[in-house]
């Protein structure tokens, strides 16, 4: 899998050559490319952005450093096989299933947008040429959309076979298709009394399926709780 950033901070990503992913990039199993977007101008001030069309406050992203990096970073053919994903508030939620079907990608680019966003025609532009994905993170804004592809690319890439140390912690993890999309239950290790809290005791017991069946319970109560939303038969 190749990662792509377009961004005016490429030095944010940096931090992708730490821990997990930096073991997936050695194994070759992921290859990161971060790339500054003033590489695509050609004034003396490297300017990306501009004042808006129709008026209102901040700056726009001009659209044609934008352009001219597609064209090194991909050239002009079409081809569905590869991923554009702008992280935006206007965005449909990113949500696990996405970083699921995103995993199975060769290729991902995200566009990382400051200011106000960056010009409509860039987005049209390359939804004519490859599968373009305008995500979000959650109801909030942040000041661009590095943070945002720092945590799509660790949901997606940590689904990639070989990233994960121990894949069987995948089928437990809230949202997983094994916890029927349920929030993960509450989960405890050693010692079995802390400040007066205990382990719970069916925990302790070794019943496989009374532990399960807690487990599963638990799931529920605070899916129930939290996000009744995941709950399909309430
Ligand atoms: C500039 O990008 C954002 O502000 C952003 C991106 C993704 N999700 C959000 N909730 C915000």
């Amino acid at each position: 899998m190749r990662l792509d950033y377009l961004t005016i901070f490429p030095e944010f990503f940096d931090v992708l050559g730490i821990s997990l992913l930096g073991k997936a990039v050695d194994n070759g199993i992921v290859d990161i490319h971060a790339h500054d977007l003033r590489t695509w101008t050609h004034d003396r001030h490297r300017t990306v952005d501009d004042t808006p069309c129709g008026g209102g406050a901040g700056m726009v992203m001009k659209p044609d450093p934008w352009g001219e990096a597609f064209d090194d970073l991909l050239g002009a053919d079409p081809d569905p096989s590869v991923h554009v994903v702008i992280p935006t508030p206007s965005g449909t939620p990113f949500r696990q299933d996405d970083a699921a079907q995103l995993s199975h990608a060769d290729r991902i680019v995200f566009c990382c947008g400051r200011y106000e966003g960056i010009d409509h025609r860039v987005i049209d532009y390359a939804s004519e040429h490859w599968s373009v994905h305008e995500l979000s993170l959650g109801d909030y804004v942040l000041n661009g959309g590095e943070v945002a592809a720092l945590a799509m690319t660790e949901a997606i890439v940590r689904l990639v076979p070989g990233v994960l140390g121990n894949p069987e912690s995948l089928s437990e993890e809230s949202y997983s298709q094994d916890q029927e999309g349920l929030l993960e239950y509450p989960v405890y290790t050693r010692p079995a009394s802390w400040r007066g809290w205990d382990v719970p005791e069916v925990l302790m017991s070794g019943h496989h399926g009374h532990i399960a069946q807690w487990r599963r319970e638990q799931s529920r109560e605070l899916t129930r709780r939290r996000r009744p939303d995941l709950l399909t038969d309430e």
